[in-house]
C-alpha cells in the first residue's frame, strides 16, 4: 500500500476529506486538579472541535500545561471527565480512566512540549520512525514477525519510512535527515517535535508553547504548518501558546484560564474583548508600565490602544 493511501493530504488519500464539519472532538467536564493544598485547575469545563484549533492561554501559573497533563495521560485528574469522541474509530474514550501510555496508544492523542523532549542522540529520521514504534511492534508481533522479517513487518517498516519521509518533506527537514536531532537548530528541533508527533497519527494534536524561541519568520511558517495540518490532516489542535500574535492568527476558538479557572471562552474577537481577560491580563493597576515586548504581547490580546499593566504573559 502507498502511503499517498494512509497520510491526509497527499494524492489517494483514504482519510476523511477535508470539510467544515465542526463535530465535538472532545469535552472536558468538571475537570479538577489539586496538589496538596494547591487547585491547580478549578471545576473546568470546555468542549474542542474537530477539524479546528483551539488555544488555552492565561497568565503563568493559570494550569494551562496540567490540562495538557490530564489531557495526555501524565496526571490522573482529582475529579472529571476528559471525553475523545474519536472521528475515525466512531468510538469515545474516557480519557482520566486510561492508563498514561494508552492514551496516545489507543485514543490517539499526540502532544508537543515546552522543553523539546526529542532524542538528541538518533538522527532526525530515526527520531520520527521509533515515533511509530507501536505500529512496528504490534507488525513485528512483539518480536518473531520482526526477527523473521517476514511480509507484515517489512511492509509495516516501509510504511514507516514512507511517514515518516512525508513529514520530513513538510516539515523542510529531508535535507538533514541524517542530523543529529541534537544538532538541529532550535526552530529545526521544534518542527521535528510536530513531525514525530504527527507520525503517531493522533485526531487531537496537543502542542505546548510551539513557537518559544521562534524567530517572527519561523513563527509565521509554524502557523502555516499548524494550519495545513488543521484543514488536510482533519485533526483537532489544542494550543498552549505565550506569543499572542500567533494565538490571535490562528485560533478558532479560546480558552482563557486564571488561577485554575476559566474566565472566557469563545471566538478570537469575543475574547479579545472580554472584561474579564482584559483585567486578568492587565491587573488591577492599569497604569502600571509595562517593557515594551509585554505591551506589545497585550497589544495582540486587546488591541492596539491597550497595553499597559501589571500581569505580563499568555
Ligand atoms: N506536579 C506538580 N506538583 C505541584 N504543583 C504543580 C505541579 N504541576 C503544576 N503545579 C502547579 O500548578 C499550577 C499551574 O501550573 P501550570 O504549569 O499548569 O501552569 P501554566 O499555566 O502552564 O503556567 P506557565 O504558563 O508558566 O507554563 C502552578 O501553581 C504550578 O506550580
Amino acid at each position: 500500500m502507498s502511503i499517498a493511501t494512509m497520510i491526509p493530504g497527499v494524492e489517494g488519500s483514504t482519510a476523511l476529506p477535508a470539510t467544515t464539519d465542526r463535530s465535538v472532538l472532545l469535552e472536558v467536564d468538571h475537570l479538577t486538579m489539586r496538589f496538596g493544598g494547591l487547585v491547580a485547575i478549578d471545576d473546568l469545563s470546555f468542549v474542542a472541535h474537530n477539524r479546528e484549533i483551539t488555544s488555552i492561554i492565561g497568565p503563568n501559573g493559570a494550569g494551562k500545561t496540567t490540562v495538557f497533563n490530564c489531557l495526555t495521560g501524565f496526571y490522573k485528574p482529582t475529579v472529571g471527565r476528559l471525553t475523545l469522541h474519536h472521528p475515525q474509530k466512531q468510538r469515545t474514550f474516557y480519557l482520566e480512566r486510561m492508563e498514561g501510555f494508552r492514551v496516545a496508544q489507543q485514543a490517539h492523542v499526540g502532544r508537543t512540549f515546552q522543553n523539546i523532549r526529542l532524542f538528541g542522540q538518533m538522527s532526525v529520521l530515526e527520531n520520527l520512525i521509533v515515533a511509530q514504534h507501536n505500529a512496528l511492534m504490534s507488525a513485528s508481533k512483539f518480536s518473531l514477525a520482526g526477527l523473521l522479517n517476514l511480509p507484515v513487518y517489512r511492509r509495516a517498516e516501509r510504511i514507516a519510512i514512507e511517514r515518516a519521509a512525508y513529514w520530513l518533506d513538510r516539515v523542510g527537514l529531508t535535507a538533514r535527515a541524517d542530523w543529529d536531532a541534537q544538532n538541529l537548530p532550535y526552530g529545526d528541533q521544534r518542527r521535528l517535535e510536530i513531525a514525530r508527533a504527527m507520525c503517531t497519527e493522533p485526531v487531537v494534536l496537543c502542542l505546548d508553547e510551539p513557537a518559544a524561541g521562534l524567530n517572527p519568520r519561523e513563527s509565521l511558517d509554524l502557523n502555516d504548518l499548524l494550519r495545513a495540518i488543521r484543514d488536510e490532516h482533519g485533526i483537532g489542535l489544542l494550543l498552549i501558546e505565550h506569543d499572542m500574535s500567533v494565538v490571535m492568527g490562528i485560533s478558532d476558538h479560546i480558552v482563557v484560564l486564571d488561577h485554575g479557572r476559566k474566565i472566557a471562552d469563545g471566538d478570537p474577537k469575543s475574547v479579545r474583548e472580554d472584561p474579564a481577560v482584559i483585567k486578568a491580563y492587565l491587573g488591577e493597576e492599569e497604569d502600571e508600565d509595562l517593557p515594551p515586548e509585554v505591551a506589545a504581547d497585550l497589544g495582540h490580546i486587546l488591541g492596539p490602544d491597550k497595553g499597559k499593566g501589571s500581569r505580563t504573559d499568555g
